[in-house]
């Protein structure tokens, strides 16, 4: 229980719904034990008539009628206390759940980047649905079973003992017995379920990117072996299920017969005692039965509770794993910091954790604010890995990365990354209108402002060309767009911002030579005062820029404006000579 203490602060914030809860859960009980008394009252008032003792028919007759009564008004008011009893205690399991997810998600979106390369996107997702969902129930419907059968069996107890001490121990023997059959039973259904549950996301998973691949498996023909690949996949998640319903299917007939092997002890040694003289009245029997089927549901979901506190225990140990994580880039600095945007990279070296890569060794260079700096290389040399740390969205293995002057580290983090525009290599559009991917960039823009930044990357006359302008819905990963119309959406939406540093990484690769002329004639005007480093394999794209830098293994190997590259011999010369070429 010590990795559920975490929900507590929980219960604590709902204490005043809890407590009552709790209250109406007892008062719910306590009607609904009036019946088994009630009954017993009846047999007895028949009994008596039987026997003689009572010989007024109409007397006989009241005295049912009022306990009818009574058993119907015990009925509906016990009714209503239990709605009542779910609408408090289920409702706050509902809001421990609301706020545990939240407080999961704010943890995901604090966490550095490495964070997610070392998760699976699906251990992510079963921490927020599963583990919390599982959490619920130890909050909510195990608590609330915890107090019903406390409570059901406290009273009870001591009903049942004050009218048949021995034939109360007989009836409860099966009962620990049946609580410890439950208890092997859910532990059993919750392995399986575990299974399947792994079986489905493993199904689920493999659709999910057959239709995201959709495109490829139809243009190679491969819809035949991906049906065979899922036709294997169900038909293990079908096993998986049916070997679940085998176990779940013997939870009923367990119960019914432990219940009818109660039944069987009080008729029989209830009966036993009843002819022997030491139980006064039949009606001890009948109300008995009745105790009977009351107590073996509340019994059983001792051993379903402990199950589910077991698996709430796993579940809540495994969100406090992600909890205690603390990201791995730092804000060390509180203030707000002022950012002009001249950057500098001294001796800077860069090895990625995960795969011990180097993707940047000693690299140098400076950029005044304004200036435009333009990075050439190979596939793999490290070039989106400068813009990447210049967002510190990883921090430099050795050298340094000044801003204004001010090492990176000790800016504000908000404020470095607010000043930031940065254009993925991959545009990665969300489902949502043309206008909101936009102004994701900037959350307060004007219609105004929209239009220009669109115009400025060019785009405008496409969305405009759209039925819906800008209002036009993008589908999953925006797919109604091409891709250079998703680049240049990703370029609206980084230059709406109008920040100070411009980081272009290889954005204008799916746009063909003219619309890339126009709109880096676009961005000279806007990017005047912005500094700004684009990153591409086009020397088109590069040449314009106040200096180019060559990156190759991570190394710098060429740097200058290009007329001077262009008039040594070089991997930019080459790149520039090969280039035109084709162009010609
Ligand atoms: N997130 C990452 N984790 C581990 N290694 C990485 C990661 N990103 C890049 N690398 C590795 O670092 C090296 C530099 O990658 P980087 O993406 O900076 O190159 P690039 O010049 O931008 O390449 P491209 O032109 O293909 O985009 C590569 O060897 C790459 O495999």
């Amino acid at each position: 229980m010590r990795e559920l203490q975490h929900v507590n602060k929980y219960f604590y914030k709902y204490r005043y719904k809890l407590l009552a809860g709790i209250l109406i859960t007892i008062i719910a009980r306590i009607f609904l034990l009036f019946t088994p008394e009630l009954v017993g009252n009846s047999v007895d008032v028949i009994d008596n008539y039987r026997k003689g003792i009572t010989t007024d028919v109409a007397t006989v007759k009241t005295e049912l009628l009022i306990n009818i009564l009574y058993i119907v008004g015990a009925a509906i008011i016990g009714g209503i206390f239990t709605f009542l009893m779910r609408q408090t205690i289920i409702y706050v399991s509902r809001k421990i759940e609301y706020d545990l997810k939240n407080e999961v998600y704010q943890q995901y979106q604090r966490l550095s980047l490495d964070f997610y390369k070392s998760n699976r996107t699906g251990d992510l997702m079963n921490r927020i649905s599963e583990d919390v969902g599982k959490v619920r129930e130890y909050a909510g419907p195990a608590l609330m079973y915890s107090i019903n059968t406390v409570t059901l069996f406290v009273i009870a107890l001591i009903l049942m003992f004050n009218s048949a001490p021995t034939l109360t121990l007989y009836t409860v023997i099966p009962l620990p017995i049946l609580s410890y059959f439950i208890y092997i039973l859910s532990k059993s259904i919750h392995k399986r379920s575990t299974i399947v549950q792994q079986w489905l996301s493993k199904l689920s998973t493999f659709s999910q990117e057959t239709f995201s691949g959709v495109s490829v498996i139809k243009s190679y023909g491969l819809e035949a072996s991906t049906n065979a690949e899922f036709y294997k996949l169900s038909a293990e998640s079908r096993e998986k299920n049916i070997d679940l319903a085998r176990i779940q299917a013997l939870f009923f007939p367990l119960m019914i017969f432990l219940i009818g092997l109660s039944n069987i002890i009080v008729i029989y040694i209830g009966g036993k005692q009843y002819i022997d003289g030491e139980i006064e009245s039949l009606g001890v029997i009948a109300k008995f039965i009745i105790y009977v089927n009351l107590l073996t549901w509340p019994v059983a979901t001792v051993g379903w509770v402990t199950s589910v506190v077991q698996q709430a225990e796993a579940s809540q140990k495994r969100i406090n794993e992600f909890l205690k994580q603390e990201p791995t880039i730092k804000n060390t600095n509180p203030e707000p910091s002022h950012i002009e945007g001249a950057i500098e990279f001294d001796n800077v070296s860069f090895t990625y954790p995960d795969t011990n890569i180097q993707a940047l060794n000693k690299v140098s260079f400076k950029l005044k604010k304004g200036d435009t700096m333009a990075i050439i290389g190979k596939t793999g040399s490290g070039k989106s890995t400068v813009l990447d740390l210049i967002g510190r969205l990883y921090d430099v293995s050795s050298g340094e990365i000044k801003i204004d002057g001010t090492p990176i580290q000790n800016l504000n983090l908000n404020s470095l990354r607010n000043n930031l525009g940065y254009v993925p290599q991959e545009a990665f559009l969300f489902s949502d209108s043309i206008r909101n991917n936009i102004m994701f960039g900037k959350e307060d823009a004007t219609e105004e402002e929209v239009i220009n930044a669109a115009k400025n990357a060019d785009v405008h006359k496409n969305i405009k060309g759209f039925s819906k302008g800008y209002d036009t819905v993008l589908g999953e990963r925006g797919i109604t767009l091409s891709g250079g119309q998703k680049q240049r959406v990703s370029i609206a939406r980084a230059i709406i911002k109008a920040p100070q540093i411009l980081l272009f990484d290889d954005c204008l690769s799916a746009v063909d030579t003219e619309t890339e002329e126009k709109i880096l004639n676009n961005l000279r005007a806007i990017t005047r005062d912005k500094t700004t480093i684009i990153v591409s394999h086009r020397v088109s794209s590069a040449k314009s820029a106040d200096n180019i830098i060559v990156l190759e293994d991570g190394k710098m190997i060429q740097s200058g404006s290009h007329d001077t590259l262009i008039d040594v011999d070089g991997y930019y010369r080459e790149l520039y000579l090969k280039q035109l070429t084709e162009n010609n």
